[in-house]
């Protein structure tokens, strides 16, 4: 069910000296029929502007008269488990913050919302109804959270999880249990907020502030809990600045409270006209209030209007811009969550990640209490403890020495051979962790019982939880990357929209302004309405016109620029070395299915690999053969390559350092990827990883991500599991000395 925002006009007394001309009235009808509100031209007091809406409140209205009729309806509504949004919006000083928030003696909208919600909570089971508070302030197009300190208070990012719903990460949330309580913490952060003094206020609120308050009930019985919201707005006021008598802060804050409420003004007149996009992302604010706006949440937006002459001009932008918001139509829904358990995922489906999650607390606690010895070894502890991680889950060892060494069982003697570093965790801890009891301590007994087929199929289930692991890792900062490009864009076109929006009302005013002028000529000299004064604003009209055009076409261009470069290959906005590091990733998973016989999986994956590197001719070449191998229903046997021999240089370098390989190289001398303990593919195809992570050397790993054979794809390879260590190799289930 759709519901259109309801607006609430007000118009405050007049304060001080103000000037008031009664050129502001508000109409009641009893028969009916909308009040209305009438405002004359600024221009033309004579010509009266009629605006009807259902709720008018006069100078002499209460701040109870309000709370009654608009906002005590609303309080049922949040106790469905629906968000309502309220704003007060209006030109500085034209009392905002009166309707909100009022003083002791005039209490408005926050404090009476306040006890309205725990008087209902007073009605209900308390024990399974609780209220929350939040409280922030949007300033200089920043977030603050106001229920922390203020010196200390980090800007908030503002983020959108999977279901769309735009929230403030890491934003205060205080429970509440009392009015009393509320009123405490409202008090101490209210004092938090930018509130300067200018000309035309006091007190001025130099930031938007929005208080929210939660309600979360909770169903045992039908296991289910609702949560409804109510969040309360009190705008920063729109300003004039000859008006304001601004001082330079000052003007900064009005240039960013300006702005923000113009793209509030984009995005209501871009939801009225029904635009395929909405700029919300031009402003925190209009981010924000996202849901308020075209959203799934009820909204009431209070118009705050003054009576001095001085804000005619400014009393008629806020009326129209109640008349567009009256029209924009939500979709509220009722937020609710199921407590039950959810069904288990299929087995086959979800076998390597539940995998991983037991794998991991079982290892890293243990290898964390050994943070000295890795910590020991110049990878630092950080270093340490992901190593760790991947020993204990069997997926590669590095040093032998050390832990390793000391623990390793005698029966395998893959344990002395796995290891090519010996710079920090062994793999007999490691797989002591992962595969014995899991009291962290461990290495000996449950090691020992298992058969080599378990170890390797352990380690090669390991292998796939970790690249799978990496692979997602990835693509998380792929779509991040994407999000990052899709927020640029967005941003780009909002510009383009703000400029267009900003010429046509220009041009738009500038025809009225020609109207006028025309019709003045004609009543005072009874001329003809062409001869005069449309002449005057032709020039500038045209001139405004022929930007207006220019400024399409150079969007258009834009555009379809944009259009060409997304409709290359996959991961065009990602860095080359990006689609590498992709395309190498989904290889290694690829890899990891065709060895264990998922020759359809291992394809798709080399599939998806090929759009990252399409250029790519063994990547080209593997997918024909197990296509090949597929469609016969044969067994995939990869065709022989070359065995590469180290290069004179490196054997040289080896030869100075036959325990410690260089940066960038496997003990046979082929070139792996280097750095944060990546498990890379070889150029003989085995699975190696790499313990040098400190000292990187550039040359070398760019050398390496030219070389094809990083996607492991031209090696020799046999239909065998082979895992290299040390100085050995494993074929056919035997181990070894590898060839050099
Ligand atoms: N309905 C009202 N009755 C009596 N006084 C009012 C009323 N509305 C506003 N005022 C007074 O007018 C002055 C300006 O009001 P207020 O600070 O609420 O404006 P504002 O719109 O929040 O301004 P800004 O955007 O600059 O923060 C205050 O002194 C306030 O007490």
């Amino acid at each position: 069910m759709s519901h259109k925002i309801k607006i609430a006009a007000r118009l405050r007394p007049r304060i001080h000296d103000e000037i008031d001309d009664d050129g502001v009235s508000i109409t009641h009808s009893n028969d009916g029929r909308p009040s209305q509100i009438s405002v004359a031209n600024p221009r033309d007091p004579t010509q009266i502007f009629n605006f009807p809406f259902t709720s008018c409140y006069d100078q002499s209205s209460t701040q109870e008269e309000l709370f009654e009729n608009d906002v005590q309806p609303l309080i049922n509504v949040v106790y469905s488990g629906v968000t309502v949004t309220i704003f007060a919006y209006g030109v500085t000083s034209s009392g905002k913050t009166h309707t909100m928030q009022g003083d002791k003696t005039n209490p408005g909208v926050i404090p009476r919302v306040v006890r309205a919600m725990f008087q209902q909570q007073s009605t209900l089971q308390r024990s399974n109804v609780a209220l929350s508070v939040s409280y922030m302030e949007i300033y200089k197009d920043e977030v603050y959270d106001l229920l922390v300190n203020r010196e200390t208070a980090p800007k908030l990012p503002v983020r959108e999880n999977d279901a769309g719903q735009v929230f403030v990460a890491n934003l205060t949330c205080i429970p509440v249990e009392s009015v009393q309580e509320f009123d405490a913490i409202y008090a101490r952060a209210s004092k938090h907020r930018s509130v300067g003094s200018t000309n035309l206020n006091r007190a001025s609120s130099r930031s938007h502030a929005v208080l929210t308050i939660t309600v979360t009930m909770t169903d045992s019985a039908a296991q289910k809990t609702l949560t409804g919201k109510i969040n309360l707005v009190d705008l920063a006021g729109s300003e004039n600045n000859k008006l304001t008598g601004n001082d330079p802060t000052r003007l900064a804050e009005s240039a960013a409270i300006n702005k923000s409420l113009s793209v509030l003004g984009q995005v209501v007149h871009a939801l009225n006209s029904g635009a395929s996009r909405i700029p919300y992302r031009n402003s925190k604010l209009t981010r924000i209030l996202q849901d308020a706006l075209g959203g799934s949440s009820v909204g009431l937006l209070i118009c705050n209007l003054a009576p001095g002459v001085k804000f005619r001009q400014d009393t008629l932008n806020t009326l129209n811009f109640a008349v567009r918001t009256k029209n924009v139509e939500n979709k509220p829904v009722v937020n609710e969550r199921d407590l039950r358990p959810q069904p288990k995922p299929h087995f086959a489906a979800a076998r390597p990640v539940p995998q991983a999650a037991k794998l991991a607390p079982a290892v890293l606690q243990p290898i964390q209490i050994q943070g000295t010895a890795s910590s020991s070894s110049s990878d630092g502890p950080g270093m340490g403890r992901t190593r760790a991680s991947l020993a204990g889950a069997g997926v590669v060892g590095v040093g032998a020495g050390g832990m390793g060494g000391r623990s390793r069982p005698s029966r395998l003697p893959r344990v002395s051979a796995i290891g090519v570093g010996g710079s920090g965790m062994g793999m007999g801890m490691g797989m002591g962790s992962a595969m014995g009891s899991g009291s962290g301590s461990g290495v000996g007994a449950g090691m020992l019982q298992l058969t080599d087929r378990e170890i390797d199929e352990r380690i090669a289930r390991a292998v796939e939880v970790e690249v799978a692991r990496r692979l997602k890792e990835r693509e998380d900062e792929y779509e991040r990357e994407r999000e990052r490009e899709r927020e640029k864009e967005e941003q780009r076109r909002a510009d383009e929209d703000f400029e267009k929006q900003r010429l046509r009302d220009e041009l738009e005013q500038h025809r009225m302004l020609a109207e006028s002028d025309k019709q003045r000529d004609v009543d005072d000299h009874h001329l003809s309405s062409d001869d005069h004064a449309s002449s005057r604003h032709r020039d500038l009209d045209d001139e405004l016109k022929a930007r207006l055009t220019e400024l399409e076409e150079k969007f258009e261009r834009g555009a379809q620029a944009q259009t060409g470069v997304q409709a290359g290959v996959q991961g065009t906005v990602l860095s080359p070395v990006s689609r590498k590091k992709m395309g190498r990733a989904y290889v290694a998973l690829a890899r990891a299915n065709s060895e264990k016989g998922n020759l359809q999986t291992a394809l798709d994956l080399y599939r998806t690999a090929e759009t990252y590197v399409p250029d790519n001719i063994k990547l080209k070449e593997r997918i024909i053969e197990i296509e090949w191998a597929v469609k016969n229903g044969q067994e995939f046997v990869p065709s022989p390559k070359r065995v590469k021999k180290p290069k004179a240089k490196a054997k040289k370098r080896q030869g100075h350092t036959k325990e410690e390989p260089m940066d960038g190289e496997d003990q046979s001398g082929h070139l792996v990827e280097s750095g944060s303990s990546h498990l890379v593919d070889s150029g003989s195809s085995h699975l190696v990883e790499s313990s040098t992570s400190h000292s990187l050397n550039p040359l070398k790993r760019v050398k390496a991500e030219e070389d094809e054979d990083l996607y492991g794809l031209g090696g020799a390879e046999t239909p065998v599991k082979r895992y290299r260590g040390a100085g050995d190799v494993r074929v056919e289930g035997q181990w070894a000395p590898m060839q050099m």
